[in-house]
């Protein structure tokens, strides 16, 4: 741990205040590390293998603000990927850590890393503080509530949130995110932050600030590694060490203060009033007639002279725009005194997760939150069913009583389940690939663990789909008079709901499978497929290929539980207000739709089945993918 940094925690653990400081400070070192990938290539008509690394090396210390910087396609973000452990596919070589060696292709143990993306992975409909408070309850078990209180404000206010604590997330400027994106992940102190392309979208203005953050984090003894694309004079004066990369190799590597020596070291001359990162920029894209690989290797074997007294800038971490500079030695000895005592006042384990039935009640309580901020979503949803409800009432008027009019019945019941397995179902395939990108961030940074996660989803959209259901079906049902008797309504209700809950599951596994692009025609493409059994084609109709599609169509089983709940069951003959009614007799038109004899126990257990069936296979697939790297 940086010297001085002891001192503020120890302040800090004896007036009883949390200490925003890292507990264990980590050294990384890469070897030989190497990325490819392969793809399929069109003109080569077959493989082709992508090289994207090709054998870096680089060591990335604790206290340094690393700047991982090249040009677009160079592989910044893929380096990154690999040294968090966010995707190591196709990599290859050696990961250090605090002289831990690992392979590069196992993503498992990186010291504890925290990873931020580029895009901002927040909740939008909560407040600054609650999204703190409730990531603090998850991440912080050990702490109590007030201490978790203070660490939220501490945290809020060393990154310049405090005065937004009570504005919602969705209405923060690009930098004010991207900085409590940063306070999200330093509620847990690590010691080790990624942080792919921070200044992407911000002015030079918020870039810097968010830079000048980054590195007083750095200073509090942490290692922070971010990609930056190509830095202003201003922001690359607050970067310690370089990391170039030009063409997935490294370029240079080292202190920024010694760029401009060790590229001299190579006859490359920064142009005078020209920014050096730029100049470093414009020699990895190959704007001048230089021998990149030359040069590199005369950067590597270039060593800075030292001066005789060295003496290291320590900005305090609760006051990091006012550098203070202590001396090494005196530091040190302090550093070990320091150790001591925060050692012996925070022995606790602070920073353990909270356990499964805690991460569910908070992710409960957060989705709630978020429920009741986007509200409208509910009501639409629930508009919508009873609009229809009534203009299928209105279409289909009295039908269910009459006997002349049971094909219009039949066309209603069909209708019905149409509506509510695509209601189930899309609504779901659409909007969880959206929320797959920020549960890839929330779990890849350990938040929770799987289970309580979709528990607490599923808690939040089986009510609202049943209440959707529900109004529909008592509303379309009276309207079309068909029979109230308890029995036939309330299986007809249930047959509804469960249907609907079952495409709803359905919904979830192809939404947690593929991308949305996918997503929004393989739903609708296997919920046309299943709706044709039963109604459009009888078993004796279809095809022996085909038949077991009859058999596993959880749709064609809820229409046709549906229909024998109408007309099944001996229902007696129905009043014909016509010459001459066909289907007087209810179970004449059952034995003409070939379902005369339809096993109601088997035609439950399908759709429960499947139901089941979907929801695990889910987990299964959420659970691949989350842990593939
Ligand atoms: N999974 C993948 N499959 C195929 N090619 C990939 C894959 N991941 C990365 N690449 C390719 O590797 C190269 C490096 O990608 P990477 O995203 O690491 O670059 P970068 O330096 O971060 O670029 P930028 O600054 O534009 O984000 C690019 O040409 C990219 O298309």
């Amino acid at each position: 741990m940086t010297p001085g940094v002891e001192d503020s925690c120890v302040t800090h653990c004896n007036n009883n205040i949390v200490p925003l400081l890292p507990r264990n400070s980590v050294h990384l070192e890469f070897k030989n590390l190497t990325c490819t990938i392969s793809m399929i290539s069109m003109q080569k008509m077959g493989f082709e293998k992508k090289h994207i690394l090709k054998g870096v090396n680089g060591c990335f210390k604790p206290g340094e603000l690393t700047a991982i910087m090249g040009p677009s396609g160079a592989g910044k973000t893929t380096l990154l990927n690999i040294l968090a452990g966010y995707t190591t596919q196709g990599a290859h070589g050696e990961i250090i850590v605090n002289g831990t060696s690992s392979c590069a292709s196992k993503s498992a143990g990186r010291g504890g890393a925290r990873y931020i993306r580029q895009q901002d992975d927040l909740r939008l409909h909560l407040t600054v503080y609650e999204s703190m408070s409730l990531a603090a309850a998850l991440k912080l078990a050990d702490f109590s509530s007030h201490e978790r209180k203070e660490k939220v404000y501490e945290v809020l206010s060393l990154l310049g949130l405090s005065a937004t604590t009570q504005t919602v997330c969705r209405d923060l400027s690009g930098g004010q995110k991207r900085r409590l994106a940063v306070a999200l992940e330093l509620l847990s102190d690590p010691s080790l932050l990624f942080l792919d392309e921070p200044t992407t979208g911000l002015d030079s203005a918020a870039s810097a600030s968010l830079i000048t953050l980054l590195s007083g984090l750095a200073r509090g003894g942490r290692t922070v590694v971010a990609t930056i694309h190509q830095p202003s004079a201003l922001i690359f004066e607050k970067i310690d060490t370089v990391y170039m990369l030009s063409a997935g190799k490294t370029f240079y590597s080292g202190s920024r203060s010694n760029l401009i020596p060790a590229l001299e070291s190579a006859d490359l001359r920064c142009p005078p009033y020209h920014n050096p990162s730029d100049f470093l920029m414009e020699l990895a894209s190959g704007e001048y007639d230089v021998d990149l690989e030359k040069a590199a290797k005369t950067m590597e074997r270039f060593k800075p002279e030292l001066t005789a007294t060295q003496s290291v800038e320590i900005p305090v971490i609760s006051t990091i725009h006012t550098p203070i500079t202590l001396d090494t030695k005196k530091s040190k000895e302090k550093s070990l005194k320091g150790n001591a005592k925060y050692q012996q006042n925070c022995s606790k384990n602070m920073y353990r997760p909270s356990g499964p039935f805690r991460q569910t009640w908070i992710l409960l309580y957060r989705n709630y939150l978020m429920t009741t901020r986007n509200y409208s979503l509910f009501m639409y949803r629930v508009a919508a069913h009873v609009v229809i409800a009534l203009i299928f009432g209105y279409l289909y008027l009295g039908v269910g009583s009459e006997a002349s009019s049971v094909l219009g019945n039949y066309v209603y019941l069909y209708g019905s389940m149409l509506l509510v397995v695509y209601t189930g179902k899309m609504s779901v395939t659409l909007s969880f690939p959206l929320e797959m990108a920020i549960l890839k961030g929330e779990y890849f940074n350990r938040w929770y663990s799987l289970g309580p996660y979709i528990f607490s989803i599923l808690a939040v959209e089986l009510p609202f789909q049943m209440i959707s259901c529900v109004s529909y079906v008592v509303l379309s049902y009276w309207l079309t008079d068909n029979p109230l008797e308890p029995n036939r309504a309330t299986l007809f209700l249930a047959t509804v709901v469960a249907t609907s809950l079952c495409a709803q599951a359905w919904g979830y596994f192809i939404g947690s499978t593929t991308p949305t692009k996918i997503a929004v025609f393989i739903g609708p493409v296997l919920a046309c497929l299943f709706s044709i059994f039963g109604f459009c084609l009888a078993l004796r109709d279809t095809p022996y290929a085909f038949r077991w599609l009859h058999h596993i169509s959880y749709f064609r089983a809820g229409f046709h539980l549906a229909v024998h709940s109408v007309y099944g069951f001996n229902r007696t003959k129905m009043h014909c207000s016509k010459i001459y009614c066909h289907y007087i007799t209810p179970s004449t038109f059952l034995k003409e739709m070939d379902m005369a004899d339809i096993d109601v126990g088997s035609n439950i257990a399908l759709v429960l089945s499947t139901t089941v069936l979907m929801h695990v296979l889910t987990c299964t697939a959420l659970w691949y993918r989350l842990n593939k790297r």
